[in-house]
């Protein structure tokens, strides 16, 4: 990065926290993704359903993210709202596994990406659970999901394995790269 870029930089993300939030379906592999990324060596993360949520800051590439992993169960969902203000970047869940529900994550993520609140927040799509025989691809997740559609927001999708410690990192230099181009 050029002296006067990180200059800008640091005036904009200096002390600011980038503020994420890890939404997706019950089930999906949030909070283990949260986890893995604060401790990537850690290969037996054990989780239990989140009713409510788990923050935790995380520093990655001199950058300083706040993570909220929001509990993703149906009677949870309404609450999500209440965390969107002031969001950089979404990060949506899929169990690629799950294809009998991948049609109720893409109603979901539509609502949310309709959400003023969230209209300069990217898109990142973590299409999880790799591992799985029978896991549909990140293209065929992001056809599923209808990603190509999307107008006026950066978005990208990463094939990931929270339980391997897959792709993780990966979906991370995304953001990295996208908050470090200022447009974020
Ligand atoms: N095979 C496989 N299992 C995974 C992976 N990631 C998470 N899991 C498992 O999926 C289950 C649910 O994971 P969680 O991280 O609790 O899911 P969540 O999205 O936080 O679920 P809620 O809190 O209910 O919204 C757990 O048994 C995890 O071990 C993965 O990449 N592969
Ligand atoms: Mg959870």
């Amino acid at each position: 990065m050029g002296i006067v870029l990180s200059r800008v930089f640091q005036a904009l993300f200096g002390s600011k926290e980038v503020r994420i939030l890890i939404l997706g379906l019950d089930n999906a592999g949030k909070t283990t993704i949260l986890y893995r990324l604060q401790n990537e060596a850690d290969d037996n993360i054990q989780t239990i359903p989140t009713i409510g949520f788990n923050v935790e800051t995380l520093q990655y590439k001199n950058i300083k993210f706040q993570v909220w992993d929001l509990g993703g169960q149906t009677s949870i969902r309404p609450y999500w709202r209440c965390y969107y203000p002031n969001t950089d970047a979404i990060v949506f869940v899929v169990d690629s596994s799950d294809r009998e529900r991948m049609a109720i994550a893409k109603q979901e993520l539509m609502a949310m990406l309709e959400e003023e609140e969230l209209k300069d927040a990217i898109l990142l799509v973590f299409a999880n659970k790799q591992d799985q025989p029978g896991s549909l691809t990140s293209t065929e997740v992001s056809e599923a999901l209808g990603l190509p559609d999307i107008r006026n927001r950066q978005w990208s999708i990463q094939e990931a394995s929270a339980l391997k410690g897959k792709g993780l990192f990966e979906g991370f230099d995304w953001l990295v790269t996208c908050i470090k181009g200022g447009e974020a």
